[in-house]
């Protein structure tokens, strides 16, 4: 189906399974327990969740930001994000979240500070394609002249979209980007990701508040409450959504009646073990559930 996958990319472009992952010092239990998932290549996914409901740290995980569990628990691509630096590195795996400070798909870390051009931004990308570099200035109505510290909010987030699609990406995780976006840009940008996964076989995942035009858009659907994975089915596939004017509803009933979830299994081991080892909470000390951040 996709140019350039190998057989073992043909058959899920993300598997997470049995995972379990919980924020550092946090007693709470754990926000992902016993989580799994796969997405086919060429699907666009939306996963959707009310507030806190762990989208955007699921995203993080898919994107090789905390280590969790040993190398065959968070898979993309057939690889371990966490443990493949070469996916990231690539640009294969792409990331593009809700703060610019933050690494900018496969362009690393981008400092803000000075006075910098969009055009220096987007030319300091090494190794990308002239053509398809042209192509997103146009499609994001980029001013290659723009002073990166002067510019509105929207502009800003045009240059870090570009950048961090300078590189054809295979798997796409979008954190609600298109938050600053004028609904022109979106719906471009809506298209383009679309093409993306019809003619390369890409893969995204898009969590998002703002459901606008997604009717047609996504393939997939993902819902999380709490940490726990509700459903996972093809959006053509949802009943609801035939008898209902458009997502939005639908995901608004959902959300409206969420009732807690019973609690999740304490973290093992029990605390007291914690508190009486002689290690404590030492770095060191070998926990499949611990989470290490990048
Ligand atoms: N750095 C952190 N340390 C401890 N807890 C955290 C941290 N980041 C998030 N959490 C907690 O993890 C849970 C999931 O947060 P997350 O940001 O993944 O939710 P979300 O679904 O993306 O929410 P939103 O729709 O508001 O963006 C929340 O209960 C949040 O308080």
């Amino acid at each position: 189906m996709a140019d350039g996958m190998n057989e073992n990319e043909k058959l899920n472009s993300i598997k997470v399974c049995g995972m379990q992952f919980s924020y550092e010092g946090n007693d709470k239990p754990p926000l992902f327990y016993d989580f799994n998932l796969g997405i086919s290549p060429g699907s666009r996914c939306l996963l959707v969740g009310a507030n806190g409901s762990g989208k955007t740290t699921l995203l993080k995980i898919l994107a090789g930001k905390h280590m969790v569990g040993g190398r065959d628990v968070v898979q993309v691509l057939n690889r371990s994000s966490f443990h493949d630096t070469q996916l990231v590195c690539s640009g294969d795996l792409s990331y593009l979240g809700g703060s610019w400070s933050k690494t900018v798909g496969s362009a690393g870390e981008i400092p803000l500070q000075g006075d910098f051009s969009a055009e220096h931004m987007i030319f300091g990308v090494e190794g990308s394609d002239p053509v398809r570099r042209e192509r997103l200035i146009e499609l994001l109505d980029i001013d290659l002249q723009w002073r990166m510290h002067k510019v509105s909010d929207g502009q800003r987030r045009r240059v870090q979209i570009c950048m961090g699609l300078l590189h054809p990406f295979k798997v796409l995780l979008l954190d609600e980007i298109t938050v600053d976006l004028d609904v022109v840009a979106r719906m471009d940008l809506l298209d383009f990701f679309k093409d993306e996964c019809e003619q390369r076989g890409a893969t995204i995942v898009y969590a998002t508040h703002i459901f606008d035009g997604l009717e047609t858009w996504a393939t997939h659907l993902a819902y999380i409450q709490d940490g726990e994975l509700r459903r996972a089915e093809k959006l053509a596939e949802l009943d609801e959504l035939r008898n209902s004017t458009n997502l939005l509803s639908v995901v608004e009933s959902w959300l409206r009646s969420e009732t807690k979830l019973e609690k999740k299994r304490p973290v093992d081991p029990p605390k007291q073990v914690q508190k009486t080892s002689p290690f404590g909470s030492s770095p060191f000390m070998s926990s499949r559930h611990m989470a290490y951040n990048r």
